[in-house]
């Protein structure tokens, strides 16, 4: 569906190198810290940046040889952009049937009227969580099979992010053919959600992973200094100094729950292995 290899794009310090692969079916995410590069990737592929290096291929071609209709298999949300404060939702619904051949106007209206969006107000008077909503609502009504969304669930509390998991759970089960890539800083939110997670950190992709595979055979080893002198280290893939001795990070729990019965071994969340990972190790 999308395939990104060593796009490269510098900003004075900030060099990014990034290679990542959206398979058809598959929800794919991409998170890093705030400043990370997880916008910088989205607009190099939408063509809003130019790039240094590398190449970009979606549908198997390079993003300005798309046409009209491949590009309408598109849906986009981007986390810097959205409609004039001016117009109302209704407006907004007016522009989409303009824009979109395929747009699907009583499934917008039915959304809408779910995620009790306001089509009578002016978006400069929706609240954050009603922009998000109504920007994957106009994301999701014009029959896109792929899905670009940078920072979706930026600003939503707990519950509007849950019901916007939700809505892309549904919008995958619908159709089996469709893909998405999402990317937060929020990684509690791409956990549930994704199959394959890509980390970004300072421009450079640090982890790409099957999420089943983080959750079953990534851990945290918690060792003495003197367990970890006898420890074999061929599946760790960094450590910390902790008060208690040392945490390393495995992908092969397995392995140390066998062959080491006496250590401690505290099965990983995206979180810690993010945090090993892109934190500061031994
Ligand atoms: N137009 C620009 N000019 C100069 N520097 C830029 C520009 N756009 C982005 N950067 C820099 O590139 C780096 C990556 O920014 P980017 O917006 O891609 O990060 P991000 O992972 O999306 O962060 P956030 O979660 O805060 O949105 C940052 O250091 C940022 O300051």
């Amino acid at each position: 569906m999308l395939d990104i290899k060593g796009v490269k794009k510098s900003y004075g310090e900030f060099q990014l190198d990034c290679s990542l692969n959206v398979e058809k079916g598959r929800i794919t995410g991409l998170v890093g810290e705030n400043g990370a590069g997880k916008s910088t990737v989205f607009k190099a592929v939408l063509g809003l940046i130019s790039y240094d290096g590398g190449e970009i291929k979606i549908l198997g071609k390079k993003p300005q040889e798309l046409n009209e209709k491949e590009k309408e298999q598109m849906g986009v949300v981007l986390a810097e952009a959205g409609f004039s404060g001016y117009l109302k939702g209704k407006d907004v619904k007016a522009v989409l049937a303009k824009l979109y051949p395929k747009f699907e106007e009583e499934k917008f209206l039915q959304m809408c009227e779910r995620y009790q969006i306001p089509l009578d107000k002016f978006l400069k008077e929706y609240s954050t969580g009603m922009k998000a909503k109504l920007n994957l609502i106009i994301a999701l009504t014009h029959q896109a099979d792929f899905l670009m969304l940078d920072e979706p669930t930026a600003g939503l509390d707990v519950g509007a992010r849950e019901g916007m998991l939700d809505i892309l759970r549904t919008y995958m089960e619908e159709e089996p053919e469709r893909s998405i890539l999402i990317s937060s800083h929020i990684s509690s939110d791409l956990e549930h959600l994704c199959d394959d997670i890509y980390v970004i950190h300072k421009g450079k992709i640090v982890l790409h992973e099957e999420m089943d595979r983080i959750l079953e055979k990534y851990a945290m080893l918690k060792v003495s200094e003197e367990q970890y002198q006898a420890l074999d280290k061929n599946y760790i893939l960094k450590e910390r100094k902790e008060n208690f001795g040392i945490a390393c990070l495995t992908n092969e729990k397995q392995y140390y729950t066998e062959n080491y019965p006496e250590i401690v071994v505290e099965s990983g969340s995206l979180d810690q292995v993010i945090l090993m990972l892109t934190g500061g190790g031994m």
